[in-house]
């Protein structure tokens, strides 16, 4: 059981509500040493150490008692598909493409905007009682997504999924999709929220379609979020079809710099990784989703990072992993690295914590992921009167390796406190709201829910 401690009026509402200058007495850092962190009211860590309390007690609207907690960073979800909570449980146990194209997409055509918003408030509820604070989103009516991100107060990345097998009349529609997107979120002016121009995948946007997709990222200097080099059969249809790997594709078309974000790269070749190397990009894993549509490989992460990718980690979304528990997703990363490739040394626990933090803060082109002054207050209290907690011999360990999301105490983004005491204001509502629009979907695709 999670204990209470500091503030346990949850009831007291005002907590939840905006940055205040904040002081975290006592807490643990994964080091073990002992320290407070007091940060101001833009949310900006200001100070982290042990004499820190002494010195700002004074300044401080709020002081959480953070003893009997291990602080660490927000956790970065660098790749998923948000509203996708709604098709949780939906299509288990499939072939990625049979899975994609007999189950998800005949049933996504009948998405609205209101499934969007509910599925991603969904999200969002989940991510923050997991402790992540930032995510990179690839889906459907997403002026929609960013509303419920923007009212959940996590930071997101947020793309239309472009999909265009040819057709130059869906590209345009898309195209108008993606612009709309841009706007709208640049409109919430909102330090939280960006857009990203969002190519599926290079089996389901041609190479003319990706020149454009990788021209308008650049002019609008947004992120590109795509799928990448995920199955055996999508590297050897496009060798047949184009004489070259979806690596090589992409940056022929443009399409790798140091703004995208390509998922999954369970295929890549050696070359593969040299090129991502040479063009900054960056490789989100998602071990989970990988593992479960069979995708055959592990994404090669030795040759990534030995010709200096950045790799980050992501969950991918719910109908193939089926939550977005990143610290779960952290545990099978580092074990699927090391039984695959048959190294046992392969991502160590401090690395992984790095990949799910720092290393996805720097795909998502923001400065973040670490507790130190300067940084942005993104601040998971872990519990340590968890038994998964116990003992506490390597806490880095210990997270990578025990914990999962229900450990997580408080979760702060931003200087915001989020959820306090495991407690988030709004979840009934969220879970209910959710439930009905998930039935709606359904009834409306012609499946009793
Ligand atoms: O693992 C995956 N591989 C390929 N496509 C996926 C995967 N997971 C979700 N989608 C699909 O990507 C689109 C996003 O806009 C959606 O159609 C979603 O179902
Ligand atoms: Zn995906």
């Amino acid at each position: 059981m999670i204990q209470p401690h500091g503030i346990s009026s949850i009831q007291d509402k005002e907590l939840f509500l905006k940055n205040r200058s904040t002081l975290i007495t006592d807490v643990l850092l994964p080091n073990k040493k002992q320290v407070d962190i007091w940060y101001d009211d833009t949310g900006i860590i200001r100070a982290v150490g042990p004499e820190v309390a002494k010195e700002h007690r004074s300044e401080a609207d709020i002081t959480l008692d953070g003893s009997g907690t291990l602080a660490i960073p927000g956790l970065v979800n660098t790749h998923t598909h948000g509203a996708m909570t709604l098709l949780r449980g939906y299509a288990d146990d499939m072939h990625l493409q049979q899975w994609l194209s007999e189950k998800i997409w005949p049933l996504e055509a009948h998405l609205t905007g209101d499934h969007v918003y509910w599925g991603t408030k969904l999200a969002c509820l989940e991510m923050i009682k997991s402790g992540t604070v930032a995510f990179n989103d690839m889906y459907f009516f997403m002026k929609d997504a960013a509303r419920a991100v923007d009212e959940s107060k996590i930071r997101a990345v947020l793309s239309h999924g472009i999909i265009t097998f040819g057709n130059e009349e869906k590209f345009e529609t898309e195209l108008k999709a993606t612009d709309d997107v841009v706007h709208y979120v640049r409109s919430l002016h909102s330090p939280l929220i960006t857009s990203a121009i969002g190519p599926h995948a290079p089996y389901t946007v041609p190479p003319d379609h990706l020149s454009i997709c990788a021209e308008y990222g650049h002019k609008e200097k947004i992120l590109l979020h795509t799928h990448l080099a995920e199955t055996k059969q999508e590297v050897d249809d496009c060798q047949k079809t184009y004489g070259m790997t979806p690596t090589a594709l992409l940056d022929k078309a443009g399409c790798l710099s140091d703004r995208t974000v390509a998922a999954h790269g369970c295929w890549l070749s050696e070359d593969d990784c040299r090129l991502l190397g040479e063009r900054g990009s960056h490789i989100a894993h998602n071990p989970v989703s990988n593992m479960k549509l069979a995708t055959g490989r592990a994404m090669p992460y030795h040759w990534l990072s030995d010709k200096g990718v950045n790799v980050s980690l992501g969950t991918d979304g719910c109908s193939s992993n089926n939550n977005l528990d990143m610290l779960e997703e952290m545990k099978i990363a580092a074990i699927c690295q090391k039984f695959f490739w048959n190294l046992d040394t392969l991502l160590p626990a401090a690395e992984v914590l790095s990949m799910a933090t720092s290393c996805g803060a720097k795909a998502l082109g923001y400065a973040g992921g670490e507790i130190k002054e300067g940084m942005p207050a993104d601040i998971l209290l872990v519990s340590l009167h968890c038994p998964s907690m116990i003992p506490l011999h390597n806490p880095v360990s210990n997270i990578a390796y025990s914990a999962d999301g229900g450990a997580v105490d408080t979760t702060i983004c931003n200087g915001r406190i989020l959820m306090r005491n495991r407690y988030v204001p709004d979840e009934n509502e969220i879970i209910k709201g959710a439930s009905s629009s998930a039935d709606d979907l359904l009834n409306r695709a012609g499946i009793m829910a």
